[in-house]
């Protein structure tokens, strides 16, 4: 099996500036030889390059923030990662902020309707456009995705495929109170750093599987927020969140997603190398590569 890197440098689902040179800093880190060390035939086309829209042309649509500019990326995204899967590659896309997550599953969901979600981020990124406090839009894609968020025209491409039996989060430990009402109202299945502290993460991630994948024969896209680590493993990130996961818990949600044998795409996000020190980069960079190739199959023994 053949595995796509898609570099999405983008930055406009929230205002931090350097979330889109995480892909160049992810590429340049070495992981194209890493995942063919591993085995895999890897293609990687370049960083994408979306073309900018300037401010004064994408003013806000209600409090959503540089709106537009987010669509239109999205858009292109999901065509570029449903190509991919199409083709029967693994697309591995590199962020980027989290509202890429629209274009990805979005593009996953178009080539395998039956997948399920596991998203793994401390934050649940399931506010609507009336919900957000922020306006940024990295906190949203899961309402576009669930056909939640409401009538926004410039979203209408945005197909609400994503079922809430089909997604489950992991890490959760910054959600907003309306985004609690929405979970719970939709029935969504959480597993917070509480659940983790309570079961450990070996029978959360089989309790995340049974939930939305019971019978282990459904295709699963993993998307995974560095800030669900605990920020002394992944510092440079946008919105750093304290007691999250460990080096290991965070490595072993990817190594028994691949003993599934089940992944069909995985997302790594919200990598932010302008926001540290350059010893807290290279660290960040080097966990968020290390996640990518347990997912793929680097095992320890
Ligand atoms: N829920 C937040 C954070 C979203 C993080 C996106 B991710 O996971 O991709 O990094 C936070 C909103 N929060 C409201 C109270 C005051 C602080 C910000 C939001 O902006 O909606
Ligand atoms: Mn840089
Ligand atoms: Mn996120
Ligand atoms: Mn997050």
């Amino acid at each position: 099996k053949s595995v796509a890197i898609v570099g999405c440098p983008f930055r406009g689902g929230q205002a931090k500036l350097g979330v889109d040179h995480g892909p160049i800093h992810m590429v340049e880190a070495g992981l194209e030889q890493q995942l063919r060390d591993l085995g895999w035939e890897v293609r990687f086309d370049g960083h994408h390059q979306f073309e900018q829209i300037s401010e004064e042309n994408d003013p806000p649509i209600g409090k959503m923030k540089n709106p537009r500019f987010v669509s239109q990326v999205c858009k292109a995204v999901a065509s570029v990662v449903s190509d991919h899967a199409r083709r029967g590659q693994l697309p591995v896309v590199l962020g980027g902020d989290h509202s890429l997550a629209m274009g990805t599953i979005g593009g996953t969901l178009e080539v395998y309707p039956n997948a399920c979600v596991i998203w793994v981020d401390a934050h649940a990124d399931i506010n609507t456009p009336e919900t957000t406090e922020s306006g940024n839009i990295h906190g949203m894609p899961v309402s576009f995705l669930l056909g939640i968020a409401g009538n926004e025209p410039e979203f209408a491409w945005v197909k609400p495929a994503l079922r809430a039996n089909r997604l489950v989060y992991i890490g959760l430990r910054d959600v907003d109170a309306d985004e609690k009402r929405i979970l719970r109202e939709n029935g969504i299945k959480a597993f917070s750093m509480h659940e983790i502290d309570r079961h450990g993460i070996g029978k959360v991630v089989e309790l995340a599987l049974d939930a939305v994948n019971p019978n282990r024969d459904l295709p699963i896209h993993l998307s995974f927020d560095v800030d669900a680590l605990d920020p002394t493993v992944a510092p440079s990130t946008g919105t750093p969140v304290r007691g999250g996961l460990t080096f290991r818990e965070g490595h072993y949600i990817c190594e028994a997603i691949h003993e599934t044998g089940l992944l069909i795409a995985l997302d790594l996000m919200e990598v932010n190398p302008g926001l540290a020190d350059a010893e807290s980069v290279r660290k960040t960079v080097s966990v968020g590569c290390s996640l990518v190739r347990a997912a793929l199959g680097e095992a320890l023994l």
